[in-house]
């Protein structure tokens, strides 16, 4: 494995950019809709810390991927301004600061909602960190698919946090990530081709091709719409969520088949308009579901 070194002086942003903040934010949204729309309510202050402190384990587990996807980093144009490959941060830092944060976020959220979360946490790094970079991401083209996983658990934590426990609805949460996370990655994938084969990740884009993979894309928006609308159809959904659910997977689906359609020579011609754009409404697709179970929330309170 290769050592990196600091080469320059650090700036605190370097050490934020270790979290992956942008991705992150995401992921921390919806923990806090997992948590508000639990039953039972938990004091404001304590939900505030519990978020917080899944915030920092999510930034903990992205600095782990960066310490030890620094040598994939290094070799792709998206990645390799990053804080290790390009020599602001050394390795150990970022280990350390991965480690040190893990432990400290796992450990306040026990003590600030219960050691259910808590541990539920701690696995949800490990998955991430071990699971897939470690493991998975260099192995296998379903790499996303199961490491994806990582990225579903924060609205059952959050839930966790809230309840002490799992449910339907929080399982329902789970599937809308796990299922919709193919699709989100596959898409940036279909642009993104060149820079996976250099670094000589197994993304299925190199391993199968792009119509494969237009294709798979095209199969996981039809699994992930019933999920979407269950969810609606569950004590945590109502009017508003099955409104947005329902008009958003049309769209997803429809947007999938478009994408599914497509040739290479079509995509390289237009700049992979169809399949950025793809990957756009991803993120809002994501973001979306998890708003409306909040205003649902909100308006039947
Ligand atoms: C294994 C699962 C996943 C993979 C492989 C994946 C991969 C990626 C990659 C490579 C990017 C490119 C941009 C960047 O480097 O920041 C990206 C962007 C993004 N992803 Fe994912 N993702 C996954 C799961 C998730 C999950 C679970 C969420 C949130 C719930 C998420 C939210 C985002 C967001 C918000 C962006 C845009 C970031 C920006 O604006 O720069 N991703 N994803
Ligand atoms: C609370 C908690 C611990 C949350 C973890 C959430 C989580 C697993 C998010 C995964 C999202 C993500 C950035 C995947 C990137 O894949 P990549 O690492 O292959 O992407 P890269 O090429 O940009 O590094």
């Amino acid at each position: 494995m290769t050592t990196y070194q600091a080469q320059g002086e650090a700036e605190f942003g370097d050490y934020v950019a270790l979290l992956k903040p942008r991705v992150m934010s995401l992921v921390v949204f919806t923990a806090f809709v997992g948590l508000v729309v639990a039953p039972g309510g938990m004091h404001p202050l304590v939900a505030f810390c519990a978020v917080l402190f899944i915030a920092i384990g999510g930034g903990a587990s992205g600095a782990l991927n960066m310490w030890y996807d620094a040598d994939i980093d290094a070799v792709m144009r998206r990645t390799r301004a990053r804080p290790i490959p390009a020599g602001r941060v050394s390795g150990a830092e970022a280990l350390g600061l991965g480690l040190a944060l893990s432990g400290l976020s796992v450990m306040m959220l026990g003590l600030a909602a219960n050691w259910f979360a808590a541990g539920f946490l701690a696995f949800t790094i490990f998955f991430y960190a071990v699971v897939y970079t470690m493991w998975l991401k260099r192995s296998t083209p379903q790499n996303i698919v199961i490491g994806g996983a990582a990225g579903a658990f924060p609205p059952m934590i959050g839930w966790a946090c809230a309840t002490g426990g799992i449910s339907l609805e929080s399982l329902l949460m789970f599937a809308l990530i796990f299922f919709w996370t193919p699709p989100h990655f596959w898409a940036l994938a279909l642009f993104m081709k060149e820079d996976y084969h250099e670094a000589g990740v197994p993304m299925l884009t190199v391993t199968h091709g792009r119509d494969v993979t237009r294709r798979h894309i095209f199969a996981y928006t039809l699994v992930l719409a019933p999920f979407a609308i269950w969810l609606g159809l569950t004590p945590v959904g109502g009017p508003v969520y099955l409104g947005v659910a329902v008009a958003l997977n049309a769209l997803f689906i429809w947007r999938g088949w478009q994408v599914m359609r497509r040739s290479d020579a079509q995509s390289n011609a237009d700049g992979h308009r169809a399949e950025k754009s793809f990957f756009k409404l991803s993120l809002y697709y994501l973001f979306a579901h998890f708003a409306a179970l909040l205003v649902q929330h909100w308006v039947a309170a």
